[in-house]
């Protein structure tokens, strides 16, 4: 029996599908732009061909001044337009090719009565950088969102990408990530350190590069003070911790940036001690109390935010340039699911509620943190909505991306969990900061041990004990 090819038609009532006309109806109705744009191109070549080609000539002129003149915008807002297009109606994704493609997975579904052939329909195609595109699925009857993920090596092959993930949406439909290709070959070197306080924006802190090659940028200052990292074991958490300090270098040698380190895991943070200044805890019990440093610290920083809040308010002022006197008091938390192991005078909860008033209190005093964690679960991290910025770098499941980055964060393309364990991803992730509609994948600049030396060195004046030692 010869198959007639569908795409995803009604299967109730009659052994007939739709008549072609109708079928063509709606075909147009779903994708107007296919009908009206070579509708009117054609017809104004009849009618005005001069009118129709200037027309034409100064779109495409249009295009390529804003190509030459303005590469970030163009790459934001036009690339992706112009990419969804071309995947859409001349490459994977156009109507045979796709048939195909699902042919060759096993996506396609035989209609038995009516003796013909279904496909998932694609619903809309999104390409937001050349490495990823966001493909939105309707699926036959019958097909859930496990028959497309116990596809998706074959897929992958069949599309010659990386990788393909999938996630469910309203209405039964399916999205589709694709990433085509890695944006990151290479390890990015640490931020330079810039000589003068003056260089240095802290609302601007160059910290790695993004998906379309353009440098990424924190901010420590105001709402966007607080900075969450979350990713697995190994995933390259502290490189975008010290990338930042880098740049604020200079500020913190002149008294400007006040750094406080709460390091249980006494590792790769234990490298600043020498310019901190005694803001630093590790755990280290106190012989006769039998409490951890942790507490305290926490304690003494929260007294330094209420001081500046007295001091403004006795200044009569609600906001102060950061200075000598008004400080940036950067925290890092390290490991912040690991804490409540050290506290035993104050519980899990009191942890909880003292980042919480920082997040909530800190941004007029100046009193910023960035907190890294394993976990990204809600009892681990309930302050978690309340952080401007977060980065999820690899995690151990499709659940977690939407944890740390909001709710359909994945389906976006944040495949977060799809981040092989391997070196050249390590440091790679999804960025999320509240000023941006959607997450970007970023890789930060890595900050070797040497480096650390080099920042020590540079705030304090003297070589770092480390050097020393090895070089004894
Ligand atoms: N940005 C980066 N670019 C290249 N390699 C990196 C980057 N960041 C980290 N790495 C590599 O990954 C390894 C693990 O990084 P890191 O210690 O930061 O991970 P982590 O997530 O903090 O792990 P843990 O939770 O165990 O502390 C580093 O030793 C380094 O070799």
């Amino acid at each position: 029996m010869s198959k007639r090819n569908n795409t995803n038609v009604n299967v109730a009532g009659s052994k007939r599908s739709a008549g072609v006309e109708w079928r063509a109806l709606r075909w147009s109705a779903r994708h107007p732009e296919m009908v009206t744009i070579p509708t009117a191109l054609a017809a104004g070549a009849v009618v005005a061909p001069t009118i129709t080609a200037s027309v034409v000539g100064g779109v495409l002129t249009g295009l390529g001044v804003h190509y030459r003149a303005h590469p970030d915008t163009f790459d934001v807002h036009v690339a992706p337009v112009l990419r969804a297009l071309r995947r859409r109606w001349t490459q994977d994704y156009v109507g045979v090719r796709w048939r195909d493609l699902c042919d060759s997975v096993g996506l396609d579904k035989e209609h038995r009565r009516k003796g013909i052939v279904q496909y998932p329909r694609v619903v809309s195609i999104r390409c937001r950088s050349q490495h990823v595109d966001v493909v939105h699925l309707a699926p036959v009857r019958g097909q859930s969102l496990r028959t497309f993920t116990e596809r998706g090596e074959q897929i992958a092959a069949s599309l010659r990408v990386e990788r393909v993930a999938f996630e469910p949406l309203q209405r039964g439909r399916i999205a589709m990530i694709v990433q085509r290709s890695m944006p990151f070959t290479e390890t990015i070197p640490a931020p330079e350190m810039p000589q003068d306080s003056r260089e240095v924006d802290p609302a601007r802190l160059y910290v790695g590069e993004d998906e379309f090659g353009q440098p990424v940028y924190l901010s420590l200052v105001g709402k966007q003070s607080f900075l969450l990292i979350g990713g697995a074991t190994g995933s390259g958490k502290n490189s975008w911790v010290f990338a930042p300090l880098r740049s604020l270098a200079p500020m913190i040698r002149d008294g400007l940036v006040k750094l406080w380190v709460i390091d249980p895991k006494k590792l790769e943070f234990k490298q600043l001690v020498p310019m901190l200044g005694g803001r630093y805890a590790d755990g280290t019990k106190d012989e006769d109390t039998g409490d951890t440093d942790i507490p305290p610290l926490m304690e003494r920083y929260i007294a330094d935010m209420e001081d500046t809040q007295m001091r403004m308010s006795r200044m009569g002022v609600r906001e102060a340039p950061i200075s000598k006197e008004f400080p940036l008091n950067l925290m890092i938390v390290d490991e912040v699911a690991s804490l409540t192991a050290f506290t035993t005078s104050l519980e899990a909860g009191h942890i909880n509620a003292f980042i919480s008033k920082v997040v909530s209190m800190g941004r007029t005093t100046h009193h910023a943190m960035i907190i890294t964690s394993v976990d990204p679960n809600k009892d681990v991290l309930p302050f978690r909505d309340l952080i401007p910025n977060k980065i999820c770098l690899r995690v151990n499941s499709a659940t977690q991306p939407d944890m740390l980055l909001g709710e359909g964060a994945r389906e976006n393309g944040a495949i977060a969990d799809q981040i092989p364990a391997t070196e050249e991803f390590d440091g790679v992730g999804y960025l999320k900061q509240e000023t941006k509609k959607s997450a970007r994948m970023v890789r930060a600049a890595y900050t070797s041990s040497t480096d650390v030396h080099e920042l020590v060195e540079f705030v304090t004046g003297r070589p770092h004990p480390d050097r020393r030692l090895r070089a004894a």
